[in-house]
């Protein structure tokens, strides 16, 4: 049986080289997915950055894993240094991921995650996402994926045998990126009082690791289009390595898309939805895209770490008190979530499948200091055909969440500086002298109803000390009537 042409997306290579003025209307983000739909600006303060040696260091593993906290809570995404890779191997990983994107069409097909007679799509491979729908809307960017981990379930033919170095430098590349992930979640696991190995002891030596490589192409008309769809990264944790400077990575917090400042050999870390559910929410899946741009073509190379797909996932039992500290998530078999991500990703979707308790209900509040909790509207969920609740990406601009800070009293133990979310920004800042008021503070006695006394007050200063609260339904005059 043929296969709908349709579900086989030209790869956007093609696109830019044959110069056409518009993206195809495929590629056409909706009104409100546009890139500039919503509030962009650059983030306020420099990304955080983490140190992973002081991170294991007794002497300062204590600061560093306070910034590591801040930078989890705040932005859910941070940079690490002192991590232990090479700038030469990063170069020359970025270098054989472009060397393999700048071959031919036919060459780079042979990768290709279509396959077989009947052209079916596999997550592995070269390609564009998997076309599910007539109306799926396509990002502007052609990707390589490709199974790390475990080595004999590499499908090797998906790994590029050009140039000859690729298989090498990624094997390599893959195995000191471990170390990476293994430092992080053992402080991770530190900070929520779990035992140190807590996180790392969820893997096996089956969990999947995986890489996407992604290049992004010059696009005529970059207000029309993303990269990179909003979307939230399966997995426990996933780094990240980019080829340039340019502005294109954005992460949502409290409805506005943050450009977040990335440049070459800086590997930059974001917790995946897995840690989410373990953390019971503590930590945040960061929502996040790509934006295009007309002039540069960019790669980046995402490495995710999975769990066993039979392996079930749950909030970590000693985070859960009773009533007061219920299960956020329900227990899902990683292979269930996978399929529902993979549904949700195609669509631009993010399931709810997930949620032990809707997000907006009083009982999800949280009473723990450690806990984030939710106000407001937090988008639109509507039902999918398959009966599960799912939020577009776009609705989560007006998701407001609002994260309960560490307690400070933890914060003031031999910690220098305040981490930045308690920073003021500089025009709000106390100056060192403050004034006392010029006169005493008005004091209105409502009884005798000293009402131009009291709109005096308020025009004033805006406060006053009430004598005495009763009220006797006068109106208040304005000033000089
Ligand atoms: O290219 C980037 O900066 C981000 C890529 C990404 O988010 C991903 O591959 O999941
Ligand atoms: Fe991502």
């Amino acid at each position: 049986m043929a296969v709908d042409s349709w579900r086989i997306p030209t790869l956007v290579q093609e696109l830019a080289a044959a110069g056409a003025h518009e993206p195809p209307s495929r590629y056409v983000r909706r009104e409100g997915e546009l890139p500039a739909g919503a509030a962009v600006v650059d983030m306020p303060e420099p990304i955080p950055v983490i140190d992973l040696c002081r991170l294991q260091s007794a002497a300062a593993g204590a600061m560093e894993a306070v910034k590591l906290r801040s930078a989890l809570q705040s932005w859910g995404v941070f940079a690490v240094i002192n991590h232990g890779i090479e700038t030469s191997l990063m170069d020359d990983v970025m270098k054989a991921s472009g060397e393999f994107f700048s071959q031919t069409l036919e060459e780079k097909q042979k990768c290709s995650n279509i396959v077989g007679n009947k052209q079916h799509f596999q997550v592995e491979g070269y390609g564009n996402d998997q076309v599910k729908t007539h109306d799926q809307v396509l990002d502007w960017s052609d990707r390589l994926h490709l199974r790390v981990r475990p080595e004999d379930e590499r499908n090797l033919a998906t790994w590029p045998k050009h140039p000859e170095s690729f298989r090498n430098v990624l094997h390599d590349y893959a195995v000191k990126s471990e170390i990476i992930k293994e430092t992080i979640l053992q402080a991770m696991a530190k900070l929520m009082e779990l035992d140190e190995a807590y996180f790392l002891n969820q893997f096996s030596d089956r969990s999947p690791v995986t890489v996407r490589i992604n290049h992004y192409l010059p696009c005529p008309r970059p207000d029309l289009v993303l990269g990179f769809k909003p979307h939230s990264d399966d997995g426990v944790l996933a780094t990240l390595l980019v080829d340039n400077d340019l502005v294109a990575l954005q992460v949502l917090r409290d409805g506005i898309w943050y450009n977040v400042p990335t440049k070459p050999h800086t590997i930059l870390i974001n917790i995946g939805d897995f840690m989410e559910v373990m953390s019971n929410g503590i930590f945040e899946s960061p929502v996040h895209r790509v934006v295009a741009n007309t002039e540069k073509e960019r790669i980046s190379l995402a490495m995710f770490y999975g769990l066993d797909p039979e392996k079930e996932i749950e909030p970590a039992s000693d985070l859960l008190h009773g009533v007061k500290q219920p299960a956020q998530y329900k227990t899902v078999k990683t292979k269930d979530y996978m399929a529902g991500f993979y549904e949700h990703f195609a669509r631009g979707t993010r399931g709810s499948l997930m949620r032990a308790i809707p997000v907006h209900s009083p009982d999800a509040r949280c009473d723990n200091l450690r806990r984030r909790c939710c106000t407001g509207d937090r988008g639109a969920a509507s039902l999918s055909s398959s009966g599960h609740s799912e939020t577009t990406m776009a609705d989560c601009h007006q998701w407001n969440i609002v994260k309960i800070p560490p307690i400070v009293q933890e914060l003031t133990a031999g910690v220098h500086e305040p981490p930045s979310q308690y920073m003021v920004c500089e025009q709000d800042r106390p100056t060192v002298t403050g004034s006392d008021m010029p006169e005493p503070i008005p004091i209105v006695d409502l009884s005798t109803g000293e009402l131009a006394k009291l709109r005096s007050a308020l025009e004033d200063w805006g406060l006053s000390l009430p004598g005495y609260w009763t009220w006797n339904g006068a109106k208040l005059a304005r000033r000089g009537d």
